[in-house]
């Protein structure tokens, strides 16, 4: 029955064009027109009048205004970082700004939240000394300890990527440096996590054994009041087929139905030109990224980064989505790496093609270039691409800064890197892929099977941790969701 609805989709699909985009957007006008930067409404505010929050989704804005810690987690496009957006601006109204400290696994998803790594916040380096010596690490570091105490929330994000013992040796430095606060768990600070642990593990040296997921810590279960899943998937809204298989590709199951989808993926559709092509490995992204450049004719425009801040921080930077150089020429496929205007689709992950240059009004420089790219997008618009800003902040002090175009090439990128992205049409390579939940993070970017190729797959290659299988039961009290 499933597969027959799979034919006739596919046959609908080839009649269609092969792009999808969301129609059904709950988006409404963000901003009145007119309005200055002062009169814009809260983040927070917007977000409830431009589209619904789900109960979930509102149960755990409730929570943060009633200090309490939670940690939130959800399949793949069920809003997450949306949502964590809105839980930032309610922890900075509880608190006050200098007392909301943002973090996040890997700086890629720092940046995206305006936050620090989570080391870099900790003050532990790399975290991998014993609890005692890291705490007295922590103590004789004025700055690291200031900021501790002074934390009354504490956010971490892409959790998922973060070992047990780490967290368990940050609990006891945040409980012994913050003693005054009596023994309470976190010395007391409102922590809000979120992440799924069916997305990627924590990143080890090859052959390294997984240390450990940070449920398995032992501060786990006493760290959170409330633990929410959220469970309506909005970016595969459109396509209930991919949301059915995405939810058995996340457990690390495959059926005979959604095999023979994943197959016709892999051959019986034409490929789409524009589609992102996903890597496990970084060497390949960059050898198929420098290759597509290369056999392009027209001059060379490098765009190299404005940074400010001290260069501890500036490296962070340099970790996350936006280059340090960028060089582009008119034909170069490129990506979005910040939402630019919501209302008009111009959000993270939007690709396009650079079909020219232009001369910026007024500045004569942009990040070294005298002109500025012009994107077609695929959604039809085209537009000249300014630059955007992204910062390193800490509390309320900014530590570095980096502009630049907020554009990165297209052709390929990393399975990790696009973690938390939402593309239109992906073709992944699979067959170096090598950890759980890659092949999930993989899949589950795109919005509809329309946009979906493969290569290399193999059945073996979607593996989920029985461990995470075992926390989710436990999560939803015995039943998978
Ligand atoms: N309540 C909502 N109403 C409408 N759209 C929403 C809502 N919440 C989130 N979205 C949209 O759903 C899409 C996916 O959200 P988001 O990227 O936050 O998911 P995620 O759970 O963080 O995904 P991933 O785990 O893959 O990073 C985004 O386009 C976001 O704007």
């Amino acid at each position: 029955m499933k597969l027959k609805f799979m034919c006739s989709y596919f046959s609908f699909i080839a009649v269609c064009s092969s792009r999808s985009y969301t129609t059904k957007t709950p988006f409404r006008t963000p901003f009145r027109k007119g309005l200055g930067r002062s009169s814009w409404k809260s983040l927070e505010a917007r977000a409830s009048q431009t589209v619904c929050l789900t109960d979930e989704q509102s149960m755990v804005l409730d929570a943060i205004a009633k200090k309490q810690s939670v940690f939130i987690t959800g399949s793949g496009g069920t809003g997450k970082t949306f949502l964590m957006n809105c839980v930032i601006e309610r922890l900075r109204r509880v608190h006050g700004k200098g007392g909301v400290f943002v973090t996040a696994s890997t700086g890629v998803a720092a940046c995206a939240l305006n936050g620090v790594t989570l080391h870099s916040f900790a003050g532990v380096g790399l975290g991998l000394a014993d609890k005692e010596t890291l705490l007295s690490r922590v103590l004789a570091n004025d700055w690291a300890c200031r900021k501790w105490r002074r934390a009354k929330a504490v956010v971490i994000d892409e959790i998922s990527m973060v070992d047990a013992e780490l967290l368990d040796k940050l609990e006891f430095v945040a409980r012994k440096v913050r003693h005054e606060k009596g023994d309470k768990v976190w010395g007391g600070i409102q922590l809000v996590v979120a992440g799924d642990f069916f997305q990627l593990p924590p990143v080890r040296a090859r052959g390294e054994a997984l240390k450990g997921y940070a449920f398995e810590s032992m501060c786990w279960d006493s760290s959170f009041d409330l633990q929410v899943e959220l469970t309506k998937v909005f970016r595969q809204s459109d396509d209930a087929l991919l949301t059915d298989l995405l939810q058995s590709v996340r457990r690390g199951e495959i059926d005979h139905d959604n095999m023979k989808i994943l197959k016709l993926c892999c051959f019986d559709k034409e490929m789409d030109p524009s589609a992102v092509r996903l890597y496990p490995r970084i060497r390949d992204v960059k050898k198929m990224n420098d290759k597509m450049l290369q056999e392009l004719n027209g001059e060379l425009m490098a765009y190299t980064a404005v940074d400010s801040g001290a260069d501890s921080w500036k490296r962070q930077l340099n970790e996350g989505l936006a280059p340090e150089k960028l060089e582009l020429r008119i034909g170069a496929r490129v990506m979005l790496i910040k939402n630019v205007n919501v209302k008009s689709k111009l959000v993270n992950g939007a690709a396009g093609t650079v079909t020219g240059f232009t001369k910026p009004y007024k500045t004569r420089l942009i990040c070294g270039c005298s002109v500025m790219p012009i994107v077609k997008f695929d959604s039809g618009l085209e537009m000249a691409v300014h630059p955007e800003n992204w910062e390193v902040i800490e509390g309320n002090t900014v530590l570095a800064r980096r502009q630049q175009i907020p554009l990165v090439l297209a052709w390929a990128i990393s399975i990790h890197k696009c973690q938390g992205m939402t593309l239109d049409s992906l073709q992944a390579d699979l067959s170096s892929a090598f950890d759980y939940g890659m092949v999930y993070v993989a899949l589950s970017r795109v919005k509809s099977l329309a946009g979906l190729h493969l290569s290399g797959f193999e059945p073996c290659k979607i593996k989920a941790h029985p461990k995470v299988l075992e926390f989710y039961q436990r999560l939803n009290g015995g039943e998978m969701s």
